[in-house]
């Protein structure tokens, strides 16, 4: 304790007050000795000059006297307050360090500071300060030690880190002051410890947020910038500078904002007006600057639109900007998708039902009538079979092009899918026949244009197309899209049954026509299920005998009496009700079949079926039939199918397939018209046919005629070359036999050979033929 800084406190202001009293007591000593001793000569002398000296050495006397008095006041003054410190020094509210400047080590330190680091004071005497440092900061605090030391500085102040006796993190703010006791440098120097760790875990949490917040404005999907009351732009965004392209170099203020996204200055005045109305607006509420679409000039030279909104923040305002390119493209694409065509570009059906729905306004608004052309590419569907969808497509778009050339510009061009296009016309004068006039003059040319051949990748193909016009001046009441669309439809049906490579207008009539049809497939379904069908059976011969028939459907209507199945076979095609028909017909055949096989006259007979080609392509035609042979019991040698070329052209190989698939079963095919379509000879040679049918078409003529008949033998040789068997249609007359029997060909089937007849007649006429053939031998007779 002796050694003590404490003591050695203590230590120095005694000792300095005993220096002032032995500075002074050599003094007094002798004054008092002088003014006792020259008072008594001066008595005894009764010498005047004794006294006074001995008055002077008095009065120095007492003022030596009052000078000790004040050296010891001074020196209670100095305990008094070294009492002070040191109580000050404990009871401080910031933690207080006395430390040895040369080896660290604490000397003296207060209970604050005890608490601060959590060690209590006797531990802490045995450490030294950098013991109890975080080494992050402690370089730094040896650096400005020796500095201390070296005399270079005589305080300094750092925050830095202390490790809890807990081992947690301590941040404090220390001021250091060097203490001199003797010599040049200091031994001591004295540190005021604050505890500032409570607000260094503040401004690291407050850090940590500033840089989330940061970091959520660099990843915004939208442009951010901070703009400052002076017009500069402090911060900005990576998605901001991805928007205009402008970094803080090339565009630091608003100004330079203004002058680069809008180098047009007319429209960079039309921007700004709108920005500072809206800033108008903003100071006169909230002070939100509204969103508003700005189309800015970019880095990239792109014009782009953006959504800007102004967000107050204190002094400053944070600007966001959304770039709708995107959204206007997606918009774009989404309204091309809904009102376009992809492959030509063209206005879809949507677009033109719009269209067409204005037109009729227009029209009626100012008397001026307009017409709607509908058109379809003949044949489109073989060519698009035949040369496949990729050629069909150039096609589809070559015609699109002609039709462009041909109308104008104001006209609305449609395609409404597959291989129809529509053309509408407004503005046609104020008469339907003048309106008829101009439509069908555009309709003409459109014609021509599409007659010219089309490059299909080099190959050069011929196209016409069918046309329906109807004109409409939007006065009448039943003039809606949908019935201009349907009367156009009907006009361009009427155009394909005249032959194609046409154009029809509308008329009235036509309507009653379809009208017709309609009622015609209501009661033909109700006629299947309520029997109103029957099989007919016309006699198939070879050489002199029947040797079968082929079974044609009859419709005996209960109002209409009977009703041709040229009539009703189309119709039912196009409805699908031939699918079903064409079930309860090959059902007929088979049980027909099975009770002929009964009867030995009968037993041979083979019964040809007509396949319509969309029963053909229903996927499970095989099974059908299949299913009716196996129903009744059905040998299926005795059942032959006829097919029509058309079928063969679509999808080949699955024709193929399901031919095969019934012939391992033993049923039997004839090709049916043959002659009439694209009669192919790759496909004959791969189809397993037994026959083909010369179409009556050739019969017919083959006597006057010398194509048909050239076409007749050439058929018949065919079919020898191949193996097949074959058999003339619609045979009429004896010469007609006779000359298709000089020709090799000795299969009949005609009015001459007998009529289609119900079973009873033909069963009959088969019976008849075997008995006679069974009796006395005669000449053939093909008369029935
Ligand atoms: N898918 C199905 N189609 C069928 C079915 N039944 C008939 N049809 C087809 O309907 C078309 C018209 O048939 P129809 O009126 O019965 O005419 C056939 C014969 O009556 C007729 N024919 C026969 N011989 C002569 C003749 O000497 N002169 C003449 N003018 N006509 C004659 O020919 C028709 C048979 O033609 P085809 O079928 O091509 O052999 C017709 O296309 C039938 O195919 C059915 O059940 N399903």
């Amino acid at each position: 304790m002796a050694n003590s800084p404490r003591a050695r406190f203590g230590h120095r202001y005694f000792k300095d007050w005993g220096a002032s009293l032995e500075r002074l007591w050599p003094g007094l000593l002798p004054g008092l000795l002088v003014a006792l001793a020259g008072g008594a000569l001066g008595y005894w002398l009764n010498s005047g000059a004794v006294v006074a000296l001995s008055l002077m050495l008095a009065v120095l006397v007492v003022l030596l006297w009052r000078q000790h008095l004040q050296v010891r006041d001074s020196e209670a003054a100095l305990q008094a307050s070294e009492q002070r410190f040191l109580r000050l020094f404990d009871q401080a509210a910031v933690g207080i360090n006395l430390t040895d400047t040369r080896t660290g080590r604490f000397e003296r330190v207060n209970q604050r500071f005890c608490d601060i680091v959590g060690y209590p004071m006797q531990e802490l005497l045995q450490l030294d300060f950098a013991r109890i440092s975080h080494p992050d900061e402690l370089a730094q605090d040896l650096a400005q030690m020796r500095r201390l030391h070296a005399g270079e500085i005589s305080e300094f102040r750092m925050e830095k880190r202390y490790f809890h006796k807990s081992g947690r993190e301590i941040w404090v703010d220390l001021s250091v002051s060097a203490l001199w006791e003797q010599g040049a440098t200091p031994d001591y120097h004295v540190a005021v410890v604050q505890d500032i760790t409570q607000r260094k875990q503040m401004e690291q949490a407050l850090r940590e947020s500033e840089s989330r917040l940061r970091m959520v404005l660099q990843r915004l999907p939208v442009g951010v910038c901070l703009l400052e009351a002076d017009g500069r732009l402090s911060y900005r965004n990576e998605e901001f500078v991805r928007i205009s392209g402008y970094t803080e170099q090339e565009v630091p203020t608003l100004a330079a904002w203004w002058e680069h996204a809008y180098p047009d200055l007319a429209q960079r005045a039309h921007y700004q007006e709108l920005w500072q109305q809206l800033a108008h607006v903003a100071a006169t509420s909230d002070g939100i600057i509204a969103g508003a679409e700005y189309l800015i000039h970019c880095k990239d030279g792109r014009q782009r639109p953006v959504e800007v909104t102004g967000v107050p923040l204190e002094e400053r305002m944070l600007v966001s900007m959304l770039d709708l390119s995107e959204r206007r493209a997606a918009a774009e694409e989404i309204h091309n998708l809904a009102f376009y065509d992809l492959l030509t570009q063209l206005p879809n059906r949507r677009l033109l039902r719009d269209r067409l729905q204005q037109a009729l306004v227009t029209a009626s608004r100012h008397g001026a009538l307009g017409a709607l052309l509908l058109l379809d590419i003949d044949d489109f569907k073989t060519i698009n079979e035949t040369k496949g969808h990729e050629k069909g497509d150039a096609l589809l778009r070559q015609v699109a092009q002609r039709l462009r050339e041909v109308v104008r510009a104001d006209d609305t061009l449609a395609r409404l899918g597959g291989d129809e296009f529509a053309v509408l016309l407004e503005d046609l004068g104020d008469t339907a026949s003048e309106a008829a006039a101009c439509s069908g003059e555009v309709g003409e040319k459109i014609l021509a244009a599409l007659r010219k051949p089309f490059d299909l990748d080099g190959e050069m193909h011929h196209s016409s197309i069918s046309m329906g016009i109807t004109v409409f001046s939007g006065q009448d009441a039943a003039e809606t899209v949908n019935e201009l669309l349907k009367r156009a439809d009907l006009a361009m049906y009427q155009a394909k049954a005249a032959g194609r490579d046409t154009l029809c207008f509308y008329e009235p009539a036509m309507q009653a026509s379809v009208t017709a049809r309609a009622a015609l497939e209501a009661d033909m379904r109700s006629a299947l299920a309520d029997g109103q069908f029957v099989l007919y059976y016309q006699p198939q011969w070879e050489r002199e005998r029947i040797v079968g028939a082929e079974a044609l459907l009859r419709w005996l209507h209960p109002r209409d009496g009977f009703v041709s199945p040229a009539q009703f076979i189309p119709l039912a095609e196009q409805s699908g009700l031939i699918v079903p028909l064409g079930t309860w017909v090959l059902q007929q055949a088979c049980a027909q079949l099975v009770r002929w096989a009964q009867e030995p006259a009968l037993a041979q007979l083979t019964l040809a079926v007509n396949v319509s080609p969309r029963q053909f392509r229903q996927t499970d035609f095989v099974a059908q039939v299949l299913a009716a042979l196996a129903s009744h019991g059905t040998d299926p040698r005795r059942l032959k199918l006829e097919l029509t070329e058309g079928l063969l052209l679509e999808d080949t190989e699955a024709t193929i397939a399901k031919m095969g698939e019934l012939k391992r079963y033993g049923v039997g095919f004839a090709l049916d018209d043959f002659g009439t379509g694209y009669s192919s000879l790759a496909y004959l040679k791969r189809l397993p046919f037994d026959q083909l049918k010369i179409d009556q078409s050739f019969v017919r003529d083959v006597l006057t005629d010398p194509n048909d008949a050239a076409i007749a033998r050439t058929i018949v040789a065919l079919g020898a070359s191949l193996g097949l068997s074959v058999m003339a249609e619609g045979v009429e007359s004896e010469a007609q036999r006779a000359f298709l029997e000089r020709h090799q060909c000795h299969s009949w089937q005609g009015y001459l050979l007998g009529r289609p007849m119900p079973v009873q007649d033909f069963e009959h006429t088969v019976r008849a033929q075997v008995q006679a053939q069974q009796g006395p031998e005669r000449g053939a007779d093909f008369s029935i």
